[in-house]
């Protein structure tokens, strides 16, 4: 079995102001997750605002350094202590996709350019594969190359330009997608277009998907695992259905009833 993702003692501590009035806030607190499987999995890391999902995101994609611990994808380590992939290596293992579509283009580039310089630099694809390596992923999330090329982010609307987004980072065919609330920035209504496009590339694909986000809905969804934060550290952590239908931790109790119909969902199905 894979390593999928495992994290080993993981510490953030982020240092504010200068001595001696500096303040330590400690965004990771010990952080262990072992997740193992031959397939690749969606997992979800749920929990409120400030609850350290979005750094642990961030020691993932390397963006931010942990204070101590490691953090382990596809059996390598990536951060922390131990041999590190070089970047070229890294993204080909781990893409990102950003909360907002928006701020992930600039205005004064064409979106194809993008997909190129991912296809050329990363890949390392020839033109012509580059552009079969476009044609595909955009296919991939229901879009056509021709209807991309040449045009720029403003042409588009936010879930297209997330969907855009999705398929840059399939290019180079990651083992892992790092999602931060990659549909919270997008109009409701089309919020289930990039929740579902996950599930189906994750078997088309075969790539593994971590999933941050704030809603327990769509987290009970799409997750095979769910990952429950509070405070820097994790509350709970298993299978999805499991860590929903029978929640050991009163904060995932409480976050849970938020949810009223999903708590009857499980309720339900706890039942049966
Ligand atoms: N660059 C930073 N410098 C200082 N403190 C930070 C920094 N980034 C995050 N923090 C703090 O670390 C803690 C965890 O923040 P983090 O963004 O990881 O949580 P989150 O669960 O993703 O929250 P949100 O859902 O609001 O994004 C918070 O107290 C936050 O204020």
């Amino acid at each position: 079995m894979k390593t999928i993702l495992k994290t080993e003692h993981l510490n953030k501590t982020y240092r504010l102001g200068s001595f001696p009035r500096n303040v330590d806030i400690q965004a990771l607190k010990d952080v262990n997750i072992t997740i193992e499987s031959d397939e690749p999995v969606i997992v979800s890391v749920v929990g409120e605002s400030g609850s350290g999902k979005t750094t642990l995101a961030k020691v993932i994609l390397r963006l931010v350094e942990p204070t101590a611990g490691k953090a382990i994808i596809y059996d390598q380590p990536i951060a922390g202590e131990g041999a590190k992939p070089a970047r070229a290596d890294f993204l080909s293992m781990v893409q990102p996709i950003f909360q907002n579509p928006f701020e992930a283009f600039s205005r004064y580039r064409t979106i194809d350019s993008y997909l190129y310089e991912t296809a050329t630099r990363v890949k390392r694809l020839n033109k012509a594969r580059a552009i079969e390596a476009m044609e595909e992923v955009l296919s991939s999330v229901g879009l056509e190359y021709k209807d991309v090329r040449g045009k720029y982010p403003n042409q588009f609307s936010g879930g297209e330009l997330q969907r855009i987004s999705v398929a840059r980072a399939l290019i180079p065919n990651p083992n892992i997608l790092v999602a931060d609330e990659p549909v919270s920035m997008i109009d409701a209504s089309r919020r289930m277009i990039i929740i579902n496009l996950f599930r189906s590339l994750k078997q088309e694909y075969q790539t593994s998907i971590l999933y941050i986000t704030h809603d327990l809905a769509t987290a009970y969804y799409i997750s095979d695992y769910i990952v429950v934060m509070n405070k820097g550290s994790i509350v709970e952590f298993g299978k999805a259905r499991q860590v929903l239908s029978d929640p050991q931790h009163a904060y995932t109790r409480l976050l849970l009833s938020s949810i009223p119909t999903l708590k009857q969902k499980w309720e339900r199905v706890r039942n049966d």
